[in-house]
């Protein structure tokens, strides 16, 4: 199988960290910001950041659209915090004007789990990585409220949905692009490479 082209959502937010945690998950990961560069890749992360300043610009720079097409036709797609967001069919308490991709039936809460200063890690069992827990870290992160029937929660804190996929989209509230810890990663390559790489289409 070829080596899966990952690229990183790069308007705004952690992008350098995911691109080194995607490469040392075995994929080729490239920044993605504009149109012709979302054609090329193989699957998608969308990074932590803000996730009004990440819709306004993913607008602006004419990828909303053509990131929307993408991830309806079944490209794999990871999206962390305001990646996750940015996933969500929903948002409870939207910013004005804030619009999301979706792919994930599911309602989410920003800034849910409280401000930058209340940020914290925690120790969490994710379905689908055996092994010792994933350290979650969490800044300003979003909860899911609420899951259709087609999505697959993964992971809980505190009661509360963490990690969730549906299909070919995963999102977690959590940043593993920050521990060092790669399985997470890994396990979206492994989305990829299961969805087919260009080559082999
Ligand atoms: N670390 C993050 O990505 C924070 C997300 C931010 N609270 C938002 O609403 O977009």
């Amino acid at each position: 199988m070829n080596t899966p082209v990952i690229g990183v959502l790069a308007l705004q937010g952690d992008v350098r960290e995911h691109l080194i945690a995607l490469a040392a998950a075995d994929a080729v990961a490239r920044p993605v910001r504009r149109p012709e560069e979302l054609a090329e890749v193989d699957g998608l992360v969308l990074p932590g950041g803000e996730s009004t300043t990440i819709s306004k610009l993913a607008v602006l720079f004419g990828v909303m659209e053509p990131l929307r097409a993408r991830v309806r036709a079944g490209m794999p797609v990871y999206g962390t915090c305001a990646g996750m967001i940015m996933l969500a069919d929903k948002i409870l308490d939207p910013r004005s004007g804030q619009e999301t991709v979706g792919g994930i039936d599911m309602i989410v809460r920003r800034n849910a789990f409280g401000r930058q200063n209340e940020s914290f890690e925690a120790a969490l069992d994710v379905r689908g990585i055996p092994g010792d827990p994933v350290e979650g870290v969490f800044i300003r992160a979003p909860w899911v409220e609420s899951v259709g029937a087609a999505a697959e929660v993964l992971a809980e804190h505190d009661g509360h949905i963490v990690a969730v996929r549906q299909g070919n989209a995963l999102a977690t509230s959590f940043h593993p692009e920050l521990t060092g810890d790669h399985r997470v990663h890994a396990l979206f390559v492994d989305m990829v490479r299961a969805n087919g790489t260009a080559e082999s289409l």
